[in-house]
């Protein structure tokens, strides 16, 4: 077992051939990846892309049609101490209202047979001391997502599942979880975490699992993917169709040009400054050039061939990005409710 990380032994989670059917639905359909200790993953994809689902058959919780899914070499049901072996966060809102954190967390420290000290250590560390004994029916969204993130951390597990746990976060909620999430991993630990909202998730994660209608697009090292990427100008110009003319004939054959929007142009083979200078030298108008960087959204739209997204850096042509949807209604250890 290999971990790019020096903190003690890791943990593998390896997926062969996953696949699963309800009924005509097919949610996940043959997927094979491996989730490495000592890093973050992101298992990404669009909304019903099966993320929810593949992590449910990991945790045992739905039965694969075929295919398996092991941590550390083990099926979920033959770990002999699950929670010590596994931390899952797939729903962040199943609290009962009238228990308080320390309530939340004292029951669960009990199922799972855990020492006593684990809750006030985990109240501390997501900070949430302050609201030790307060009522979750009163806590924010994020403050739900450092309760179940301290109810999946009580066994002190080496495996971390956690099922878009940025849902509904504001942006310091989000940097907070960034960190938090970079610490387990430097902790040695295995961290597996979807999200939906690549540009997000591509400022966490160190290796990319990516999935599309139930299948696998991409696995590996986000920033080799990254590599083969093209770099692209975003252009704005009331003159967009003479600029691209001009572009294609200045580059030769190197240059290609996405018309992305009425005065929007997206430029694959040429740097920013080359293309402001042919502008200035047609005299043509130029009211905005973005350099954009290899995102986690182009390279998921290259890869299923969907065609590219909505440039959001600097056209804002197509409005907003899609809305967050909330999670599944499951427990942190698992069991329905
Ligand atoms: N219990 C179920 N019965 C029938 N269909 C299901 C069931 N659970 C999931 N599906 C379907 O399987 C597909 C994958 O869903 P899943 O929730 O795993 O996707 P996801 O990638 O987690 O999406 P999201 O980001 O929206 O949560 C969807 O088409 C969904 O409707």
């Amino acid at each position: 077992m290999t971990t790019r990380h020096d903190g003690g032994p890791g943990v593998r989670i390896d997926v062969t051939g996953l696949t699963k059917r309800f009924g005509s639905v097919r949610a996940v359909e043959d997927l094979s990846f491996t989730v490495e200790p000592g890093v973050v993953t992101g298992f990404a994809g669009p909304n019903g892309a099966g993320k929810t689902t593949a992590m449910r058959m990991i945790l045992g919780l739905v039965a694969p049609t075929s295919g398996t899914a092991t941590i550390g070499g083990k099926r979920y049901a033959e770990l002999r101490r699950p929670s010590q072996t596994v931390g899952a966060v797939l729903d962040a809102s199943a609290f009962h209202p009238d228990h308080t954190a320390r309530d939340h967390l004292r029951i669960y420290r009990t199922m799972g047979r855990h020492p006593e000290s684990r809750v006030d250590e985990l109240l501390d560390r997501m900070g949430l001391a302050h609201a030790a004994d307060r009522r979750t029916r009163t806590f924010s969204t994020g403050m739900r997502q450092r309760l179940s993130l301290a109810t999946a951390l009580l066994g002190d597990p080496r495996v971390l599942l956690l099922d878009e746990p940025s849902n509904g976060l504001d942006p310091e909620g989000i940097a907070w979880l960034r960190r938090f999430l970079r610490g387990l991993a430097d902790e040695g630990r295995t961290v597996l975490v979807s999200s939906h909202v690549l540009s997000e998730m591509q400022q966490v994660v160190d290796d990319i699992v990516m999935i599309s209608k139930g299948r696998l697009v991409a696995a590996g090292p986000l920033r080799e993917m990254e590599r083969d990427l093209p770099a692209t100008v975003l252009v704005r110009s009331p003159d967009a169709a003479e600029l691209r003319a001009a572009l294609l004939s200045a580059g030769g054959g190197r240059t290609r040009v996405e018309t992305v929007s009425d005065d929007g142009l997206r430029v694959y083979g040429m740097r920013d400054a080359d293309i402001a200078d042919l502008a200035g030298s047609k005299g043509l108008r130029v009211y905005g050039l973005t350099a954009e960087e290899a995102g986690l959204e182009r390279l998921f739209f290259r890869l299923t061939g969907d065609g590219d997204p909505a440039p959001r850096t600097a056209l804002h042509a197509h409005g907003p990005p899609p809305a967050a949807v909330p999670p599944q209604a499951t427990t942190p250890e698992g069991n329905r409710r």
